[in-house]
Order: C-alpha cells, then sequence, then structure tokens
C-alpha cells in the first residue's frame, strides 16, 4: 500500500537560481509532475513577437492569449512546450523572448488567465511547479513552498556555463546585467510580484551542487508526507 502523499510543491525565485533543475529532479525522485510556469509566458512573448505585438499592449497580449493553446508535456529530458500544436521548447529559449518576457509579465489580465491556467494543472496534487508567483498567487495553501536564491554573480556564471556547453556565445557581464535587469522588473511589477511568501523556506543555493538541493528540498516534502 504506497501511502505518499501528492503534496504540491512551490518553488520560486530568481532567473538562473536553479529551479527548473532541481524542480525536474524532484518531480522524478518523488514520480510528481513537474510544471514551468516560466515557459507558458516565454511560449506568449513568443507567439507576441511572431505577430509584432507589442509586449506593452495589455489588451492585445490578453486577446491573442485567449486563442493561444499552450501545452507543456513530459519529456526525456524535461519538460517538452507545445505552442497551438507546435513544439517550440528551444525557440521560447531565444534571447529577443528572454528579453521581452517579463514585459509581457507585467499585466494583470495576463496574468490571471495563466493564473487561472496553472491553477487547473495542479488540482490533483503530486506536483512540482517553479515561477516568481507560485508560493504567492498559484497554490498560496501549497504544502511546501521554497524560495530558492544566489547571489546574482553566481546566477550569472551558470547561465553563461549552460550557454557555453550549448554552444551559445555570450558575456557573462551582459548576462548579469540582463539577469539583474528580469529580477528588478518581475521584483517590482503592481501585479503578483516575485517575493518571498511569508510561509516560504528561503534556499540560497550559492555555495550549494544541484544534488544538494535536490536533497534538501526532497527531505523537507518527506516531512510533509510526500514519500
Ligand atoms: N546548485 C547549482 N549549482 C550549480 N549550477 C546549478 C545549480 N542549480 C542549477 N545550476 C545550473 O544553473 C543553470 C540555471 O539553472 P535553471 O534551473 O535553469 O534556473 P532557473 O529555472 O531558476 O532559471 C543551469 O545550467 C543549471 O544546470
Ligand atoms: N510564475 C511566473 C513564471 C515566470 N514569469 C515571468 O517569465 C519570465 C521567464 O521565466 P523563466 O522561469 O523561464 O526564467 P528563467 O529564470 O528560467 O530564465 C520571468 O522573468 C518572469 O517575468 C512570471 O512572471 N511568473
Amino acid at each position: 500500500m504506497n501511502n505518499t502523499k501528492k503534496i504540491r510543491i512551490a518553488l520560486d525565485g530568481p532567473a538562473a537560481a536553479g529551479k527548473s533543475t532541481a524542480a525536474k529532479k524532484i518531480a522524478e525522485k518523488l514520480g510528481f509532475i513537474y510544471i514551468d510556469t516560466g515557459a507558458m509566458y516565454r511560449t506568449l512573448t513568443y507567439k507576441a513577437l511572431k505577430n509584432q505585438i507589442d509586449p506593452k499592449n495589455e489588451q492585445e497580449l490578453y486577446n491573442l492569449l485567449l486563442n493561444t493553446v499552450i501545452e507543456l508535456k513530459p519529456g526525456i529530458d524535461g519538460q517538452l512546450v507545445y505552442l497551438d500544436g507546435k513544439e517550440v521548447t528551444t525557440e521560447i529559449r531565444q534571447q529577443d523572448v528572454t528579453q521581452n518576457v517579463s514585459d509581457v509579465a507585467l499585466h494583470q489580465l495576463v496574468r490571471s488567465e495563466m493564473v487561472r491556467r496553472q491553477q487547473e494543472l495542479v488540482k490533483n496534487g503530486g506536483i512540482v511547479m517553479d515561477g516568481r508567483d507560485i508560493g504567492t498567487a498559484v497554490i498560496p495553501d501549497a504544502e511546501l513552498k521554497i524560495f530558492m536564491s544566489a547571489t546574482a554573480e553566481e546566477r550569472a556564471r551558470r547561465r553563461f556555463e549552460e550557454h557555453q556547453k550549448q554552444g551559445i556565445e555570450s558575456d557573462l557581464h551582459v548576462l548579469q546585467a540582463e539577469i539583474e535587469k528580469r529580477d528588478h522588473i518581475d521584483s517590482t511589477r503592481a501585479v503578483s510580484p516575485l517575493v518571498k511568501a511569508e510561509d516560504a523556506i528561503e534556499l540560497d543555493t550559492t555555495h550549494m551542487s544541484i544534488s544538494e538541493v535536490v536533497n534538501k528540498v526532497t527531505e523537507l516534502a518527506a516531512d510533509r508526507g510526500a514519500v
């Protein structure tokens, strides 16, 4: 008899703190579903740019979103992302999407529709969801909330290394400036800004390895019955 509790784990934090890497592995260990909500904002941004919609135009973005199907499906190496039936997993990581996504994610209308869709995805439990407002807006009653941080220098270094491995040319200082700019927009927006939920456990991963982070969160999940 399996008594594992299908809890909901909310993982928030700034860019490149290691959320999706950890979330994917934690979900694997627990047999949970992993959901990267950033991919949903990225997919809308990608479609908006393709359709020459201004990321500042809330009403047009909202209309576009209402006519957009975003699907997240488990793949061999993480989550696959589909836009209106076409796979866009790689495309949504492109630089122009990264540079515009925080402006798209500012808008009340966009966020309320995204949150509505995300809440549908979590209703059966057994999930690890990562983003910026998961513990504060999407699953305010999550059984486990983690706020994952690391210094901006370390986060930029991680993204830089990731780019190097993928053969993408980038400059460490430019990357850090981009990350800091996005964090600033995300943390200062009026609608569900990036903040630590009062009841979230803060995890500074600056000096932690990926497996240390995964083990720590898995331990906390086990304390809440998820084993
Ligand atoms: N604790 C860690 N130590 C070193 N590198 C890490 C750690 N966590 C994540 N990384 C690496 O940092 C990069 C960014 O991680 P990612 O999970 O994409 O961050 P986020 O989802 O928070 O934006 C990835 O290349 C990942 O392999
Ligand atoms: N729950 C979420 C998730 C992402 N986002 C927005 O989407 C952007 C991209 O998120 P992401 O998780 O893919 O970012 P990375 O840290 O992986 O680069 C963030 O910078 C936020 O502007 C959000 O507003 N709320």
